[in-house]
């Protein structure tokens, strides 16, 4: 199964201490799954902005539990099966990659007050401890946990759990697969012993006080988890990879000499190896993956093109005087996301993720992930599905035929699949539900999957893996309804991406679906626009764009207002304002004065910068044209 390397980036925020300007004026934008980077606040040589997309972005105030829920628990669940997963972070020196993991000692300390700032491995290894424990009634039990430590220093590999450091060999076997031989793994049967057993080989580790760190790892850690996993008898293992990469150094730009210098050195190259590997990956036209190139690639060649499911976190700094390393952090992750790893589950038929109960363990208090009752693009069309309660037969909704078009949507898209899950908890038994889950999401993804070549990649990797969250979440799902929505004819790209990019803006919006249903249908019953109407003026059409067409009465979204007083005139206005916050892309072109180009800079701009305050915000929209604003005001009688 090909799966591919989910990307998400965490923006470290500037420490109070050295006054460092935070991101301000757009200088680095994000939302849930993009970053706008503005460079022309940088000395880079070209003035322009760059967007990135990734899996998901973490906002300078997420905390270290919410990154483990949505980068790590998922992998968890999968760990179980039988899959290997790795973890890996990624970026520039100080931008707060071992914090992330959660691999230095400091962190370690935490990890044993159980403090909230415990980071990934901490939680991984209590997870694994927990689940260990009270894993009696489960299918998949976890019987050994087993514990290795690897630097890269230098281009050589050390093993930091032997008892005395040694070197270890990297060889390839005929097929081409990496194998390091003789690495110490150590049984631990508890949490406190596998952390004491880090922070000895952390003891180890090659740290030391840089111009941009304090502490910052002159080598790259792998730290291994392996796991023994039975089932029905079945013995086999799995393993759970915690990559911390050394960060890339300017180490001409900060000065570096001696020692520190010629560490740097070996940094930046083993991280260019990796690049170079990740857009061979990327090429369809590449044969040869220069895996050999340094040791870091060897070592993590099933991490990226092996059997792994793998998560790269990025980490980036929110302070201004970081944009250039910012930039090409992001460059090298947002190449990441493209590649696939082949993954296969030890055990000959695992259950799937749905089958199989995951309890999150009662040790650990998870803050439950935020709601978000609808999270897919949109599902005009509901359908309940019968199930009947104990039995074991259940009803998928069929394909919906041509006619039942989604209304508000260009005719290329259909809604294919959607249900909502009303039933009270208890009416249905537990893997009755889980195998509609199962069964929906095969289908989105057989729909999805059929498009991906034709479509704004980065927009429909975000759909599918929003509906892979849902399923993932099916625990949490429980007490919300539950929508499914997928594609069922082909659509045209752009149509697809303006509807993606404006369901986004609906989801962060944050406002009840019902509400927003409610509202939408109140904008459309006033499209209805009387074209005799005298006072309704259309616009004329500039002598220039002969080509364009004119905006009939008749499909003018919001009625001008019959009377002048400031009351209707102040209404006139909110409407208008509610419809550019609300607007799809199609809709925004309803207005006069908005064409293909302006609508898409508008909705990119609320999407990025949150709803528009009043109309004036306008001319903070890039890419408009210079008299835009004046233009929109005078058109549509808002001056
Ligand atoms: N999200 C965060 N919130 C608060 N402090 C953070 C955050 N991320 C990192 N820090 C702090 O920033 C400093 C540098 O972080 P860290 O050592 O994790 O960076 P790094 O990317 O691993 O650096 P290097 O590549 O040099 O090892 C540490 O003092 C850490 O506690």
């Amino acid at each position: 199964m090909d799966a591919p390397v989910k990307v998400q980036v965490r923006i470290k925020p500037s420490a109070k201490w050295n006054n460092l300007p935070q991101y301000s004026n757009g200088d680095l934008l994000s939302d849930e799954d993009s970053i706008l980077v503005k460079l022309s606040t940088t000395k880079v040589e070209f003035n322009q902005e760059k967007e990135f997309h990734f899996d998901h972005v973490y906002d300078i105030n997420c905390n270290q539990k919410e990154v483990f829920e949505k980068s790590t628990l998922p992998l968890l669940n999968q760990l179980i099966l039988g899959y290997n997963v790795t973890v890996m972070a990624y970026g520039p020196t100080g931008s707060g990659k071992s914090y992330t993991l959660g691999t230095t000692n400091s962190n370690m300390e935490l990890a044993c007050s159980n403090h909230d700032d415990a980071g990934l491995l901490a939680q991984i290894i209590s997870w694994i401890f927990s689940r260990k424990t009270d894993s009696t009634e489960e299918q998949y039990q976890i019987s050994k946990v087993q514990i290795s430590f690897l630097e890269i220093y230098k281009e050589e590999i050390f093993d930091l759990l032997s008892p005395v450091v040694s070197k270890i060999e990297v060889k390839n076997d005929k097929v081409e697969n990496v194998i390091m031989e003789n690495i110490t793994d150590l049984e631990v049967h508890n949490q406190e012993k596998a952390l004491h057993l880090i922070r000895k080989a952390n003891l180890r580790r090659q740290v030391k006080k840089t111009k941009s760190n304090d502490s910052s790892s002159r080598s790259h850690a792998i730290i291994s988890l392996k796991l023994e996993i039975q089932r029905n008898g079945e013995i086999r293992h799995a393993v759970f990879k915690i990559v911390d990469l050394a960060g890339s150094e300017a180490v001409a730009r900060d000065g570096t000499t001696g020692e520190i210098k010629n560490e740097g050195i070996f940094i930046n190259k083993g991280l260019l190896a990796l690049g170079k590997v990740i857009n061979a990956l990327n090429s369809k036209n590449v044969s040869h993956v220069p895996h050999r190139e340094s040791v870091l690639t060897r070592a993590l060649k099933d991490s990226l093109s092996g059997n792994s499911l793998t998560v790269l976190i990025c980490c980036v700094k929110a302070d201004v005087q970081s944009i250039p390393t910012t930039s090409a952090a992001l460059q090298f992750a947002s190449k990441a996301r493209a590649i696939k790893t082949r993954v296969q589950s030890s055990f000959k038929t695992p259950l799937k993720p749905a089958q199989v109960q995951f309890k999150t363990p009662s040790k650990m208090h998870f803050k439950t992930p935020r709601s978000t009752p609808w999270r897919t693009p949109f599902a005009p069309i509901e359908r309940n599905i019968t199930v009947t309660p104990g039995g074991s037969s259940f009803a998928v909704p069929e394909q919906l035929p041509m006619s039942e078009k989604c209304p508000n949507l260009d005719e290329s898209i259909l809604v294919s699949g959607s249900f909502k899950r009303n039933l009270s908890k208890q009416s249905v038994s537990e893997d009755i539900e889980n195998r509609i889950q199962i069964a929906v999401m095969e289908r989105v993804d057989s729909f999805l999957e059929g498009f991906k070549d034709k479509l704004a990649h980065s927009l429909l990797a975000n759909c599918s893996q929003r509906l892979s969250c849902q399923s993932l979440l099916g625990e949490n799902a429980k007490s919300n309804s539950y929508h499914i929505t997928s594609y069922g004819s082909e659509p045209d790209a752009l149509n697809l991406t303006s509807v993606l990019t404006d369901s986004i803006s609906q989801i962060n919006d944050g406002r009840r679906r019902s509400t927003r249903l409610a509202e939408k249908r109140q904008t459309l019953s006033n499209v209805t626009v009387n074209a005799n109407d005298s006072k309704l003026m259309v616009p004329t059409p500039r002598r220039s764009s002969t080509r364009k067409t004119v905006k009939r009465a008749s499909t003018l979204p919001l009625p001008v207002p019959e009377g002048k007083s400031e009351q209707d005139i102040a209404k006139y206005k909110k409407d208008m304002l509610d419809y550019l916050n609300r607007a799809s892309q199609s809709q925004m072109q309803k207005l006069p004065s908005i064409g293909p180009k302006a609508g898409h800079s508008i909705i990119t701009y609320r999407n990025l910068n949150g709803l528009f305050n009043d109309l004036d915000t306008l001319k903070l929209v890039p890419g408009l044209r210079k008299n835009f604003h004046e233009n929109f005001l005078k058109v549509n009688f808002l001056d």
